[in-house]
């Protein structure tokens, strides 16, 4: 691939390593986002090894609910990573728009990201940042994880240094070993602030969020209303041992994804 395939119009978004645009490929007229990279800014980040090897295992995932890194080329100053297109954007912003999601919308959500980490997890693949800001909506309504973060491996001290800390769990907070099981506590965040429009551990200082993750400081507003179901899934899943947390083939069991998933 070289620029000229493609058409490049309006800019989709700016992430920390470059901007992302809209983009025809000439030949079979497919749209697609095309992210650019600058080399200078990867070179002093010390993120190229990291970039090539989340290319080399993004290019081989295949899931409906994971957006599809189609190829990646580069030039003499950028890479280019040639991207799916999400046709209704960012879920966060829809997520601020409504305040919070249905009980139906946020169970077929949570279904539709435990199948994906399901299949990531047959991979050998962790740690997705399954949070709002990296999850993008498909033509038909769809979640697509779309990794900003390049978390894909193992390790991934990225979260640490920036973004949110609503999604650590308790072995990341006191920085023990953590596992595919951070996926599974991260899952229940997501459906706590898809049904009530903020994370359970927010608070306004760090150190505060920290103690009331590490503490498990679950509590459930009284407003919106969510079902005993509801609140009885996320319990499962926001469990301090992480091998006592729900298993993400028992998500898909449970009655309130059952009754509520489309
Ligand atoms: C290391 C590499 C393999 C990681 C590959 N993944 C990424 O770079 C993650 N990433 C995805 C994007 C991204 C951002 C926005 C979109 C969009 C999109 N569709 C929109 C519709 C309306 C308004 C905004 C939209 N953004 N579709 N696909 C995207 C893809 C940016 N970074």
């Amino acid at each position: 691939w070289v620029l000229s395939d493609f058409e490049v119009g309006k800019p989709l978004g700016r992430g920390k390593f470059g901007h992302v645009y809209l983009a025809r490929e000439k030949r079979s007229n497919q749209i697609v986002a095309l992210k650019v990279l600058f080399k200078s800014q990867l070179k002093q980040s010390q993120v190229e090894h990291q970039l090539r090897r989340e290319v080399e295992i993004q290019s081989h995932l295949r899931h409906p609910n994971i957006l599809r890194l189609y190829g990646y080329f580069y030039d003499k100053t950028r890479v280019y990573l040639i991207l799916e297109y999400a046709a209704k954007g960012e879920l966060y912003k829809e997520l601020t728009r409504c305040k919070h999601f249905s009980e139906r919308r946020s169970a077929t959500y949570i279904a539709s990201l435990a199948r994906a980490l399901i299949y990531l997890h047959g991979k050998h693949v962790i740690h997705r940042d399954i949070k709002p800001e990296n999850l993008l909506i498909g033509a038909q309504g769809e979640l697509k994880i779309a990794d900003f973060g390049w978390s894909v491996h193992t390790f991934n001290r990225r979260r640490t240094m920036c973004g949110t800390l609503d999604y650590l769990p308790p072995e990341m907070v006191e920085k023990t070993e953590h596992d595919y099981h951070v996926d599974i506590w991260s899952l229940g965040i997501l459906c706590y602030e898809f049904l009530y429009g903020v994370p359970p551990f927010e608070a306004k200082e760090h150190s505060e969020t920290y103690r009331r993750i590490v503490k498990v400081d679950l509590k459930f507003p009284l407003k919106p209303f969510v079902s005993p179901a509801a609140k009885d899934l996320i319990s499962q899943m926001l469990v301090k041992n992480s091998a006592h947390r729900l298993p993400l083939h028992k998500v898909l069991e449970h009655p309130w994804i059952v009754q509520n998933a489309d």
